[in-house]
């Protein structure tokens, strides 16, 4: 039952009725009584067929196919089980030119003929193991008969109408895939088998040839194109449903032939045994299509096939390359198709060791240029937003120019007087208000003198001088050296001078405290001329004002040797132009936001000009001057505190007007982007010198500290006079230097740093945060005087370092004789010649004024007795500890070692 197909079936397939199918089998020669009676596939084909085109082979030669078919069906379902591979393998290659022959042959060989009318078939197989002539003829006349029953030709005119037809358990692509398992395979339930192999030959027919590789590589997609119903129903034929279009749309002569082999269901295995040459093919296309890239296997074409490519960029030679001046090591590599590890290795050659994030110094670039030959260029990353560049670009209009008073700077020792000077020169006692009398930020004023101005600068010091110098905030324009008249020259005052000449400004020596008695002018004039500032009138060409800042003497002096040295230098702006400055000094003001010290250098700054300060912009809200007084503008050379920017401004930020805020805005966020990605990759490097040396200790040892200030100035100055107080052994490392107060994020930063200690200056810890850094255990040290900060740190550091041993000599005696005492050694009788001689002490024996040796002393005896020690001018007797070779004339010289603390002034 399981191979053969129903009526209602076929009717459903066929889209008729079951009585239109009884009908049409009858025409056939079909006897079917009901919707339920059964035909074989071959007949169901026959009448479907026949009802979708009206034509059919048995119309005919009705009786004939009848009885053959059912004949050969029964001898396939029958021997299909033990067919042997063998068989079918031979049989294939012999009908390769007929495959009807081949057909029918595959069809025959099954070994075990059941019934009489497959005698033949059994025959032919005998007479393939056992060839006889008889037997071959019988098996010749009985492929005849079949051949004559399958009636090829008319068959052959049917196949394209058989498109469509499809038989649902052929779209198992799998058994398309391997013919020759299935088909010599013998697995019992043999009609399922059969099905499949019918099916598969159904399926092809009406797919066109579609090669079997397809169905192969898309097996589920063959699925879904099959409507798979009633699947226990294994032989349901199903008719798709194909439109018009497609039917005649289809290429059918190839199939033809092959849907005409299928009966017998060996078709497919012709076919299928061709197919695997196709997929063969396939298959080797599919390697060969590699071949195409370099004849590579397909798994491993990519790989190499990347790699390959690469090597041919690699190959490509770089001779030049222009990179950002903040260049990463990667990026550099990548740049000059080098490998990060490639300029890792160089420069490790080189004792520097770097990550491939490390930014590259400008040496590091030169070397590694030279290294691979090629030239490089360093292209400033800050290009498009160099304001200031842009600035000094912008065509200068000479006509509006007037003449600018002069900015001076103030520099010189620590209490030498600066601030002093201004104070008398501005006619203000301010030093007296400041705490502990020292400057401790950079303010900035201007006088008036004889009607002619001239703007003072205070710094903290000749380092903040010189980091707004490197800020490019070239603000000075005379630079006055103080040095106090009765003390000279100082290690501070000779840092001052190389500051001061590196600048390229004029330099004129106020001589301070010339009222004191101990005021020495000559000797400061000799000691400045030694450092060749040598005074006008010893045919120099630095000008020397004794003056007194407690009297006021020489003041106008001063004054007006600023003015002449102004004069000459011509100072000019244009009050016209759009407006340049500098920040000077800045700061975080509760209530008021950043507040900015500004010096305008060129044009006027006005209230409503969109200010750029390197990383801050803003819209400037208010303007007060150097008297504290609101003013709606600062005119050349003028000072004031600036309300509006976004942020604090570091000291030495130049400022620059933009025309609208968002250009403004534009350029401090792209500067403060770049900013911050600078600091958060700041290199860790170190040479390997000092890897060495870090090796080597603990020796070297770091106070972790941060910083908090109240103004820009302090902290600039502090952080400087930190960084400095080191030496081989100890040093401070700043984690964190900011302005403001201190804040739960400093406790956590110091939290994270073994041994971190916060110091604030002019700042102090409120509420929580005293409260939680007394909970974590961070000390906060606050300071109003920036020495005793410094002192603070001083001794910490001094703490940390290790103490120093010092020898102290306690005395010498000379060996007058020497006595060997058996089993105990040696004994020098010995005559104390200095200080006293100790019990334990260590000594060293000199011999001819040569140490020969050095140990302690373990016997000390005055005659007899034990002595603790002997002083000079008594006899007595010494043992040492374990040596014996003493001579008569040595010299033993005792000492003590006296553990000392160090301070890092030492
Ligand atoms: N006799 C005399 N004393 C002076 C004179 N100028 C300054 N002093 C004193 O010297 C000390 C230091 O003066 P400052 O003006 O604070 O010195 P400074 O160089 O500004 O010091 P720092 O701000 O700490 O760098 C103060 O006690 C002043 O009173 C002077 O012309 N004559």
């Amino acid at each position: 039952m399981s191979d053969k197909v129903r009526v209602y079936e076929i009717a459903e397939e066929a889209g008729a009725s079951s009585s239109d199918v009884i009908a049409k089998a009858k025409d056939l020669n079909i006897e079917l009584k009901s919707a339920q009676s059964a035909v074989s596939y071959e007949d169901a084909e026959e009448i479907a067929n026949y009802i979708m085109t009206g034509k059919s082979s048995k119309l005919q030669k009705k009786e004939p196919v009848k009885v053959k078919k059912a004949a050969v069906k029964k001898v396939i379902e029958e021997t299909k089980v033990e067919a042997t591979e063998t068989k079918v393998e031979e049989k294939v290659v012999d009908t390769k030119v007929e495959k009807k022959t081949t057909v029918k042959k595959v069809g025959i060989s099954k070994p075990k003929p059941v019934e009489t009318e497959v005698s033949p078939k059994e025959d032919i197989v005998e007479a393939k193991k056992a060839p006889e002539e008889k037997v071959e003829k019988e098996a010749e006349s009985a492929k005849k008969v079949d051949d004559a029953d399958l009636e090829v030709p008319k068959i052959k005119k049917i196949i394209p109408k058989r498109r469509g037809l499809k038989i649902v358990k052929k779209k198992k692509p799998r058994e398309v895939e391997a013919p020759k398992v299935e088909f010599n395979t013998p697995v019992a339930g043999a009609p399922k088998k059969q099905m499949k192999s019918l099916s598969e030959i159904l399926g092809n027919n009406n797919e066109e040839k579609k090669d079997l590789a397809e169905v192969k590589s898309k097996p589920k997609k063959e699925k879904k194109k099959t409507n798979v119903r009633a699947q226990d129903h294994g032989k349901r034929l199903d008719v798709h449903r194909k439109t018009p279009d497609e039917f005649s749309n289809s290429t059918d002569s190839i199939l033809g032939e092959e849907v005409f082999l299928l009966d017998l269901g060996l078709a497919d295995k012709s076919k299928l045994l061709e197919e695997p040459k196709p997929q063969n093919q396939n298959k080797q296309s599919r390697s060969s299509r590699p071949a195409a890239f370099g004849n590579r296997p397909q798994g491993l074409k990519r790989g190499k096939r990347k790699k390959r490519f690469k090597r041919a960029e690699e190959e490509v030679e770089i001779t030049d390359v222009t990179i950002p001046e903040e260049c990463r090591v990667y990026e550099f590599a990548e740049a000059c198709g080098k490998t990060a590890s490639e300029v890792i290795s160089v420069l490790f050659g080189l004792g520097m060791l770097v990550t491939k994030n490390d930014f590259l110094k400008q040496d590091e670039l030169e070397i590694l240029g030279e290294e691979f030959g090629i030239e490089v260029t360093v292209r400033d990353a800050l290009e498009d937003v160099n304001y200031v560049e842009e600035y000094a670009d912008e065509d200068i209009d000479e006509t509006n120019y007037v003449t600018r008073p002069p900015v001076v700077t103030i520099m010189g020792h620590v209490d030498h007087g600066k601030t002093s000077l201004l104070d008398k020169i501005r006619s203000a006692k301010v030093a007296s208000g400041e705490a502990g009398g020292i400057t401790q930020h950079i303010s900035a004023y201007t006088v008036d003198q004889n009607g002619q101005k001239i703007t003072f600068v205070d710094t903290p010091g000749h380092a903040a001088f010189s980091a707004m110098r490197s800020r490019g905030a070239d603000v000075t324009d005379i630079i006055i050296i103080v040095v106090a008249a009765d003390d000279g020259v100082k290690p501070q005052t000779e840092e001052v001078i190389s500051h001061a000449k590196a600048s390229g400004c004029p330099i004129i020596v106020a001589v301070n405290k010339i009222d004191k008695e101990s005021a020495n002018m000559d000797m400061v004039k000799a000691q400045m001329a030694e450092r060749e500032m040598t005074p006008v009138d010893w045919g120099g060409d630095v000008e020397f004002i004794g003056v007194s800042a407690l009297n006021g003497t020489g003041i106008d002096d001063l004054l007006e040797n600023i003015l002449i040295q102004s004069e000459m230098l011509e100072l000019k702006a244009d009050p016209t132009a759009k407006v340049k400055g500098a920040v000077v000094e800045s700061l975080l003001e509760k209530g008021r936001g950043p507040v900015a010290t500004i010096i305008v250098q060129n044009g006027t700054l006005k209230v409503g000009d969109n200010i750029v300060c390197d990383t801050t912009y803003g819209r400037v809200k208010a303007i007060t001057n150097d008297q504290g007084k609101p003013v709606k503008e600062l005119g050349l050379s003028e000072t004031g505190n600036v309300l509006g920017l976004n942020d604090v401004p570091v000291s030495g930020a130049v400022m620059v007007a933009q025309d609208s805020e968002k250009e403004a805005r534009e350029i401090a966020t792209t500067r403060a982007e770049h900013a911050r990605a600078k600091e958060l990759s700041k290199s860790t490097k170190v040479t390997l010198e000092e890897m060495s040396g870090l090796i080597a200790e603990g020796k070297i040892k770091q106070l972790p500290v941060i910083i908090k200030a109240d103004v820009g100035g302090s902290l600039e100055a502090i952080k400087g006079s930190l960084e400095k107080i080191a030496n081989e052994e100890v040093k401070v490392k700043v984690i964190h230097a900011a302005v403001g107060g201190i804040t739960e994020s400093d406790l956590v930063l110091a939290g994270a740093s073994e041994g971190c200690i916060i110091l604030g200056f002019n700042v102090r810890p409120t509420g929580s945060v005293k409260s939680k850094a007394k909970a974590d255990g961070v000390t906060i040290n606050t300071y109003t005087i920036i020495y005793d900060l410094l002192d603070d740190v001083k001794d910490a550091l001094s703490g940390m370092m290790s103490a120093v041993i010092r020898e102290e000599n306690t005395g010498q005696a000379e060996v007058r004789d020497t006595f060997v005492v058996p089993k105990v050694g040696t004994v020098a009788g010995c005559l104390v010649t200095d200080g006293k001689v100790i019990r334990g002490g260590h000594a060293r024996i000199i011999r001819d004024g040569v140490v020969t040796y050095t140990g302690k002393i373990s016997s000390l005896k005055r005659f007899k007795d034990d002595a603790k020690e002997v002083a000079n001018g008594y006899e007595c007797g010494i043992m040492f500890d374990k040596f014996n070779d003493i001579k008569v004339g040595d010299f033993i010289e005792t000492f003590i070692q006296i553990e000392e603390k160090v301070s890092i002034d030492d």
